[in-house]
């Protein structure tokens, strides 16, 4: 029977380091669902928690306080040998790909079912299907030095999903790769989810990569949750500070530095253009505004627009805008800190 408890669970999650120089707090009570069968993001900047939290998720990594819970069933309390059983129903890839080097592709498919103890046949034959699914099943012989960084990303993920798991979990698996390469793996991994129904939880520094293909992102900054939401939400109304600098992107800088008077950023569904908008706005505020910022993103498959724009110096004029937004219910919020 199905059931509609999510894969895991984390709660009150916590993870301290000793350091020579003292503790460091890598992970503070952390309370996070994710659902089977959908893509999970998890952004954050540098140092923020991300590798130490999906480290802990399939226990690589053993939390200090906290508990995670893998489809009901508590990880602490669990046995080592079923602690293991667990850490096989979660696959997971790397930055670096870390494959075999000594070893042709088709044998570092093969590596985890050797480890799981397959008969020789049968492993060989999964792993020929798992090459064949990521687009490699002409190059089973080749060593991971003759490959490109994306069809090593791409045994990677055949490794990963040799022993059946449930879960794949991705530590930045496209920010060693180009874009092309990065849309061809984050393509290939929508459709690991789609046809074969594996959970997938996305570790990224990247908003593209979370607006590419997850459903739901959770947003942490230094070592907690700063907000958790489906990803079109987070886009039109991000709640925290560190939400509105991760949604603006590379255009946060440019607005804070030619930020004079005050800026709205609107949001809005990206098959209506910026001009209409714009316009009626104009049209019925009778005030001129100033574009710092506008561009449209593909939003899982949706287009979204956004746009900065620079209020008037008066009062009054400001106020008139702010309420005309408010009125035609236009997803926006005021600009402020956006120091990076
Ligand atoms: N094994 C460790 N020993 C001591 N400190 C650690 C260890 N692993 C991580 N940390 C510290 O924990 C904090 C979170 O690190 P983590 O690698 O989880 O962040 P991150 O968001 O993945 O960053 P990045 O994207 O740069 O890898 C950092 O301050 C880091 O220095």
């Amino acid at each position: 029977m199905e059931s509609s408890e999510p894969i895991i669970k984390l709660v009150g999650l916590g993870k301290e380091f000793q350091t020579a120089n003292g503790p460091i707090k890598a992970l503070d009570d952390i309370n996070l669902s994710i659902e089977e069968g959908e893509i999970f993001g998890i952004i954050g900047l540098s140092g923020a928690g991300k590798s130490t939290l999906v480290r802990c998720i399939n226990y690589l990594e053993i939390p200090t306080s906290g508990d995670v819970f893998f489809e009901n069933e508590s990880l602490a309390a669990m046995s080592p040998k079923e602690q293991r059983m667990a850490r096989q129903a979660m696959g997971m890839i790397f930055q670096q790909f870390n494959l075999l080097d000594q070893r042709n592709v088709l044998q570092n498919v093969c590596f985890p079912l050797e480890i799981a103890k397959w008969p020789r046949k049968k492993a060989v034959n999964r792993a020929k299907d798992l090459l064949k699914v990521v687009g490699l099943e002409d190059r089973a012989k080749a060593y991971p030095a003759q490959l490109s960084g994306g069809q090593k990303q791409r045994v990677a993920i055949a490794r990963a999903l040799a022993t059946n798991p449930k879960i794949l979990l991705c530590d930045e698996a496209t920010s060693a790769l180009d874009p092309n390469t990065t849309k061809s793996i984050l393509d290939l991994l929508k459709e690991i989810n789609k046809s074969m129904g594996v959970t997938v939880v996305v570790i990224t520094h990247e908003m593209s990569v979370i607006e590419a293909i997850c459903d739901r992102v959770a947003i942490i900054d230094q070592s907690h949750i700063a907000e958790v939401g489906s990803v079109a939400e987070i886009f039109s109304e991000p709640k925290s500070k560190i939400g509105r600098q991760l949604i603006l992107g590379d255009a946060a800088e440019q607005v804070s530095r030619f930020g004079g008077s005050r800026q709205v950023r609107i949001s809005f569904d990206g098959r209506s253009s910026f001009e209409p908008v714009l316009a009626n706005l104009i049209l019925a505020c009778k005030v001129p505004v100033n574009i710092m910022h506008a561009e449209t993103r593909d939003i899982h498959g949706t287009a979204m627009g956004q746009m900065v724009i620079q209020l008037p110096e008066d009062e009054t004029e400001q106020n008139r805008v702010l309420n005309y937004l408010k009125t035609a219910k236009i997803s926006h919020e005021e600009v402020k800190d956006y120091d990076i």
